[in-house]
């Protein structure tokens, strides 16, 4: 691994995201919303955070999720048996979440349903509610500029997705991070796998040689041994399908198999320590 740049002036634990990343490896959950319905879902999520999750990734159902797998595709259409759930109803769930969790909350959502609820409307409830930080997969980084005006006005990180094949895009999209920098582990969309792209190492060093801001990886982990390796790897890992099959195959019960999860998770990140900037 390339060595890690002096942290300048504390830039790299700016926002409330980046903070969580001190001291220690992140472990960052994934859940998607109204799956199997929005009761659950809040307590999924602070069951996650109360496992130990530094971060929570609450996903957006969209009709047409082009990045994910079959365990995410499935969830959607569990969430939008409802075809017409309305977007305040996952910021209600927010809010009720807020009443019972600090821990850091990001939306992964698609383009398409930014720009249907609006711009300045979507960002502007996400800081309202108490979102910190919008992951949009199929936001290209030559359009990132019609987003950040928004998520900058609103306080939200705008977290970049990063995948080992893209070369030089690799700095050019680094250096514009705020919150952390998602690394896509392997190419392909969303779900748990056994092996993952062999230049990880490399690649964490090419954005750490450019950006202060904190790496995760994600796209594939599901084991404890996994996270553990990515966490080796770099400063945290992202695990979506695995959490979200504990939900499929658990329902409303799903809370405490997260919870367990999540401190299983947890402790295997926390074996690997940090070396201090
Ligand atoms: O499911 P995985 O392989 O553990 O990957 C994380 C992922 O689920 C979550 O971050 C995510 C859900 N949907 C996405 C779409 C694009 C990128 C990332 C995601």
């Amino acid at each position: 691994m390339w060595p890690r740049l002096p942290s300048i002036g504390g830039l790299k634990f700016m926002s409330k995201i980046s903070q969580t990343f001190k001291n220690h490896k992140n472990f960052i959950a994934f859940v998607t919303a109204n799956d199997p319905d929005m009761e659950t879902t809040v307590k999924n999520v602070v069951a996650l955070a109360e496992g130990g999750a530094d971060v929570v990734e609450i996903g957006i159902p969209f009709s047409d999720p082009v990045a994910d797998g079959p365990v995410i595709q499935a969830a959607d259409l569990r969430a939008l048996r409802d075809p017409d759930l309305p977007i305040e109803s996952i910021f209600a769930a927010v809010k009720e979440i807020r009443r019972q969790t600090a821990v850091p909350l990001v939306f992964l959502v698609y383009l398409n349903v930014v720009l249907q609820y609006g711009y300045e409307r979507f960002t502007a409830d996400c800081e309202k509610f108490g979102v910190d930080g919008l992951i949009i997969p199929d936001l290209p980084y030559e359009e990132r500029g019609e987003s950040a005006p928004f998520t900058d006005k609103h306080g939200l990180d705008l977290i970049p997705l990063i995948t080992v094949t893209s070369g030089e895009r690799i700095s050019m999209i680094a250096k514009e991070a705020t919150g952390f920098i998602y690394l896509v582990s392997s190419l392909g969309v969303t779900g748990t796998r056994e092996s993952f792209a062999s230049n990880l190492a490399e690649v964490v060093g090419q954005i750490e040689a450019v950006t202060d801001v904190p790496v995760a990886i994600g796209f594939g982990v599901h084991t404890a041994d996994q996270a553990r390796t990515m966490a080796e790897l770099a400063d945290g890992v992202i695990i979506g399908s695995a959490c979200v099959q504990i939900v499929a195959d658990n329902g409303q019960e799903a809370p405490a198999k997260l919870q367990a999860y999540a401190e299983e998770i947890r402790a295997a990140v926390d074996d690997v320590t940090v070396e201090e900037a």
